[in-house]
C-alpha cells in the first residue's frame, strides 16, 4: 500500500503542477493529473489548495546530544525539524563530547535512523574537542559518514592548522564548514558593536570579527582549493568578499539564518536572552546586503542555527545567557511571510534556497520532486496563519524571537522516504 496525494500544487522541475502524486516504496512512482485508486489499494491524502515541495532541508542544526540533552535530544531536535517540514538536516558536533572521532559518527547516525523523524548527516569536528590545537581524526569521520568538517561555536584561531584542515579535507574531498570568528576581537562581546550596545551598556561584538577571519579564510581556500562553506554570514562586509571570491573563481559557498534576514540590533528587547546569539544581529545596511546577496547568488542557503538552550540559561539576561536561538520551527513560516509575501523573493527562489541549493552543494541525491526520486516531500498551506508559541514546539528549546508573530506558511505533512513523519492533523487531534 503506497500514498496518493490529490490536488496538491506540485514544485517538479521547476514548474508549478496542480495534480496527484503517487508515493510506493518509499519513491514517487508518478505524478499526474488523475491517478486512480484501484481496488483502493493505497491511502488517499488531499491537498487541495496546499503546495507539495520538496521536504526543505536545514545544513545547520545542534542536536545537542550527547551531553547536553537538557537543551535538545536527537529525538527531539528531529521531530522538530519534520514539524517545520525538513526532510534532511545536518547536525553540528558541539556536543560532550565533541564529535570529533569515527565513533561519535556512527552513533549520531544509528540513532537518528532508528528514530526516523528526518534525515540526519553528521558533521565531524575539525580539531581534537574543538580545541584548536591539533586536527581531528578527519578521514575516520569521512568513512563513518560525516559530510564536512567544522568547529562550529568557535573559530579556528590558529592559520597554520586552518591550512593543514583545509589541505586534509581537500584530499578528502570534503568541505570545511567555518564558523569564522576570531576571538580577540570578539572579546567579551554580547551583541553587535553599534547603537544598541551602546544604549545598554554592554561590551559589542564588531564585524571584524567575522569578516577578517573570513578574509584569511577566503585566500587559503584558494590556494588549497578546498570547497569552503561559510556558517551564519552575518555583515556586509562579509557578503562583498564571498561576492569578489566567487568572481574569482574560490570554490566557496555560504549561508545566512532567518533571524540575520529579518531582525537588526533594533529589534533587541527583553527578554535579553532571545536576542543573543553568534554572530549578533547587526544593521539595518547589514541585513539588506544579506537579502541583496542571497538574491545575487553570492549567498547560496538559507540554514537555520538551530541553536536550543534551556529557558533558565536564556533567563540569566544578555550578559549571561548562551549564545543561540532555535529555529527549525519557524524558519519556512518566517521566510514566507516576510520575504515572499512582502515580495522581496519569489516563493520559486525561496524553495530553491531551502531544497535543491543546499542539495546541490553539498552533493546530496535529494531536493527535488520527480518520478523515480525518493518520496521526501514538504506539503504545506500558503494560507494558514497563526502566530509562534513556544509551548507548542517539539523542541525542548523555546529560546525565540518570534513568540507572538503572526505568520503564513505553516507545514502541514512532512514526508520521509514514503513515510508520514509528522502531520499537523494527527497532532491536532491528541492537543
Ligand atoms: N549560534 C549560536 O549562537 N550558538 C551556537 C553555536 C554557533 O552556531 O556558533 C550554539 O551551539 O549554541
Ligand atoms: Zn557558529
Ligand atoms: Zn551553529
Amino acid at each position: 500500500m503506497g500514498i496518493i496525494i490529490r490536488h496538491g500544487k506540485i514544485w517538479s522541475k521547476n514548474q508549478w503542477f496542480i495534480g496527484d502524486l503517487l508515493i510506493e516504496k518509499g519513491m514517487i512512482q508518478a505524478i499526474e493529473q488523475k491517478l486512480d485508486n484501484k481496488n483502493h489499494l493505497h491511502q488517499v491524502i488531499d491537498a487541495k489548495g496546499k503546495i507539495i515541495i520538496p521536504g526543505l532541508i536545514d545544513i545547520h542544526v545542534h542536536l545537542r546530544e550527547p551531553g547536553f540533552e537538557q537543551k535538545e535530544t536527537i529525538e527531539t531536535g528531529t521531530k522538530a525539524a519534520a514539524k517545520g517540514g525538513f526532510t534532511t538536516i545536518f547536525a553540528m558536533p558541539n556536543t560532550n563530547p565533541v564529535m570529533d572521532c569515527p565513533d561519535l559518527i556512527t552513533f549520531l547516525k544509528e540513532k537518528s535512523k532508528a528514530l526516523g523523524y528526518v534525515k540526519v548527516y553528521p558533521i565531524g569536528a575539525i580539531t581534537h574537542k574543538q580545541e584548536g590545537k591539533e586536527l581531528a581524526n578527519l578521514l575516520g569521520m569521512k568513512k563513518q559518514g560525516a559530510v564536512g568538517f567544522s568547529d562550529d561555536g568557535k573559530g579556528v584561531q590558529s592559520t597554520s592548522l586552518m591550512i593543514k584542515a583545509m589541505e586534509t579535507a581537500k584530499l578528502l574531498d570534503m568541505p570545511i564548514i567555518a564558523h569564522v570568528e576570531d576571538h580577540h576581537l570578539a572579546g567579551k562581546g554580547v551583541i553587535h558593536m553599534g547603537e544598541t550596545a551602546k544604549q545598554l551598556q554592554v561590551q559589542g561584538i564588531p564585524s571584524e570579527a567575522e569578516y577578517l577571519q573570513l578574509e584569511r579564510d577566503l585566500m587559503l581556500a584558494e590556494s588549497t582549493g578546498v570547497h569552503y562553506h561559510v556558517c551564519h554570514v552575518s555583515s556586509k562586509e562579509s557578503v562583498q568578499l564571498i561576492r569578489n571570491a566567487k568572481a574569482k573563481g574560490v570554490n566557496v559557498t555560504a549561508e545566512v539564518t532567518p533571524h540575520h534576514l529579518l531582525l537588526t540590533e533594533k529589534d533587541i528587547q527583553p527578554p535579553y536572552g532571545h536576542y543573543k546569539m553568534n554572530p549578533p544581529l547587526r544593521t539595518e545596511e547589514d541585513r539588506l546586503a544579506l537579502i541583496e546577496g542571497l538574491i545575487d547568488g553570492t549567498i547560496d542557503v538559507i540554514a537555520t542555527d538551530h541553536a536550543p538552550h534551556t529557558e533558565d540559561e536564556k533567563q540569566r539576561g544578555l550578559l549571561d545567557a548562551p549564545f543561540g536561538i532555535v529555529g527549525l520551527e519557524t524558519a519556512f513560516p518566517l521566510l514566507y511571510t516576510h520575504l515572499v509575501m512582502k515580495k522581496l523573493v519569489s516563493l520559486e527562489q525561496l524553495i530553491e534556497w531551502v531544497t535543491r541549493k543546499p542539495a546541490e552543494i553539498f552533493g546530496l541525491q535529494v531536493g527535488e520532486i520527480a518520478v523515480g526520486l525518493p518520496a521526501d516531500l514538504a506539503v504545506i498551506d500558503l494560507e494558514q496563519s497563526k502566530s509562534v508559541d513556544p509551548v507548542t514546539f517539539a523542541s525542548k528549546g523555546k529560546n525565540t524571537p518570534f513568540t507572538g508573530w503572526n505568520l503564513y506558511g505553516w507545514p502541514v505533512m512532512t514526508i520521509v522516504e514514503g513515510k508520514i513523519s509528522w502531520e499537523q492533523e494527527v497532532e491536532n487531534r491528541y492537543a
